[in-house]
């Protein structure tokens, strides 16, 4: 395509949302820009979703292979090429951000340019071309997928430490000796486990009382149980004041309920947040403004304040995951290529929690139905009752469903098992559908699978 400055639509940020928004544009013949700094595909396919599962995977292997002998399976002795795994993730990467680039350049009036974005106008955006210049464009609709970056928390001496974040952990080409882990959150976890997996040593600091503060109190307590039985160490309540380094070691002051300890590692992982990249798209010059945390606000069809620029994904603000920044997509291509009128309010959001068990969740959790003052009746079992959890001894958690007292309606879900994440998505099956929990119990499911536990899970209320 010519170069061209003038557009039907400019996409900022080619994320999980956007991409896809690009296809669609161009199938509907509106000419589009997809503006990009970095690598196409954005978080997810980079330094997200895609390889962290792939390490994940991985590191799966080698705790499985240690407990080889559980199994009467006798191995050698276990380690871990960490080129070997990084070799294998780079190209698991590179095979998806290529899909996501080929998916670009295979849309007839797209334009895929980059650069940094930032507005001149309402209407009207400068790109500084990476490979070095200046472009103009202008567009009727703009969209705004620029996600997330990792925040740096405000800890003396962190700029003179060689610490880790997200992107640069997956690049170590050596297990750890000592990783202190800064976080107790989704990013904190993950790679924590993976990490004790591989082989290192692996401290958690964490500054709330429990870990994955939003979920309830059982969830994040049967998963410091788990974590803590396989050898890491959590510190809860724990907030890191200052970090130095000497020689190969990283020392962390971190105080933790009135006592200061020091904590002395080899690696430090940095993942106490993410904050939305939004303070360089010079947003006052298209008459936006952003809340205190530098999130975008919009109402439930995703507009901005401004007529003709919209969000998609995790610059919003709200749950950050892949496939809300997709479904973004279809609020937009619904609204403004189809005539309809889709909205987010009232969207459900599942999330999994890529450990080992897994935690699959979907609707309501107890603290959130608490605070909506709305009653409900919970479902529970451990994964001890689960014939296939016990068959391959991934016995570890529990799930748990609340349900509406008055109509049997499904309200949510917290599903801390093997394969918990597609145990989940059965039950958000159900909800989507409105099925009653009773139809659940009463479904006759493959034994022995996980799906027949469902039977047994909502047999299972506990006492009003
Ligand atoms: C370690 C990790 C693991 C994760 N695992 C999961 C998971 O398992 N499941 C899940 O659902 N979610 C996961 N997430 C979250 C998920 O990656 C994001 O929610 C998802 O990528 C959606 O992001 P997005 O579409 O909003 O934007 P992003 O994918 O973040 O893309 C934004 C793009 O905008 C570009 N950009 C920013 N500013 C500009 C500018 N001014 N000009 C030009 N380009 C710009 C950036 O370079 C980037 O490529 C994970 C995140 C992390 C960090
Ligand atoms: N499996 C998934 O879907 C997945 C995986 C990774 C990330 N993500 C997405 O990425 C987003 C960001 O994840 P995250 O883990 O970086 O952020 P987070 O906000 O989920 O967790 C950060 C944690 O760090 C703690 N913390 C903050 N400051 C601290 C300090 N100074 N000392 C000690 N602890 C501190 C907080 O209490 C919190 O628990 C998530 O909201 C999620 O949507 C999703």
């Amino acid at each position: 395509m010519p170069e061209s400055t003038d557009f039907d639509a400019i996409i900022i940020g080619s994320g999980q949302g956007g991409n896809p928004l690009a296809g669609a544009l161009s199938n509907k013949g509106k000419r589009t820009a997809v503006i990009e700094r970095a690598e196409v595909g954005g978080t997810c396919v980079n330094t997200g979703c895609t390889p962290t599962k792939t390490m994940v995977a991985s590191a799966e292997v080698a705790y499985l292979a240690r407990r080889g002998n559980d199994y009467g399976v006798h191995t050698g002795e276990i380690s871990v090429d960490m080129a070997i795994v990084r070799e294998r993730k780079r190209n698991i990467v590179k095979q998806w951000r290529e899909g996501s680039e080929n998916g670009l350049k295979r849309a007839q009036l797209v334009e895929l340019i980059r650069g940094q974005a930032s507005f001149v106008g309402p209407k009207q955006i400068n790109v500084r071309l990476n490979e070095g210049g200046e472009r103009t464009l202008t567009a009727n609709w703009i969209f705004l997928n620029t996600g997330l970056s990792t925040s740096k928390p405000p800890l003396t001496g962190l700029d003179t430490v060689p610490w880790l974040d997200n992107a640069s952990i997956m690049e170590l080409d050596t297990v750890p000796q000592h990783l202190i882990v800064l976080g107790g959150g989704y990013v904190g976890l993950e790679f924590a486990q993976m990490f004790q997996r591989f082989g290192s040593r692996v401290t958690v600091i964490q500054r709330d009382h429990q870990l994955l503060p939003a979920e309830d109190t059982d969830v994040a307590d049967e998963i410091t149980k788990f974590l803590c039985e396989d050898g890491m160490e959590i510190l809860l309540n724990a907030s890191a004041e200052s970090v130095s380094s000497s020689g190969k070691a990283i020392t962390l002051t971190v105080q933790q309920d009135g006592a200061t300890k020091i904590i002395e590692g080899s690696h430090l992982l940095i993942a106490t947040g993410r904050h939305p990249n939004t303070a360089d798209l010079n947003l006052p010059a298209a008459g936006i403004t952003t809340d205190k945390h530098g999130f975008i606000p919009t109402n439930d069809k995703l507009e901005t304040t401004v007529p003709g620029i919209y969000v998609i994904g995790d610059v919003k603000g709200g749950p950050a995951f892949t496939h809300i920044s997709y479904d973004d997509f279809r609020i937009h291509r619904d609204n403004l290529l189809e005539g309809r009128s889709a909205s987010i309010a009232n969207r459900v959001i599942p999330y999994c929690v890529f450990l080992d068990p897994q935690l699959g969740r979907v609707g309501l959790n107890e603290k959130e139905a608490a605070q909506q003052g709305k009653k409900v009746r919970i479902a529970r079992i451990p994964m001890t009752s689960v014939a296939r959890a016990v068959e391959t001894d991934r016995s570890r958690g529990f799930m748990k469903a609340l349900v509406d007292p008055e109509t049997d309606q499904i309200l949510g879900a917290a599903i801390l098992a093997e394969e918990g994440g597609e145990i989940m998505a059965m039950i958000q099956i159900a909800m989507m559908g409105k099925l009653k929990y009773t139809v659940l119990r009463e479904g006759d499911f493959a034994h022995p699978t996980l799906s027949e536990s469902l039977n047994t899970l909502f047999s299972n209320f506990q006492p009003d």
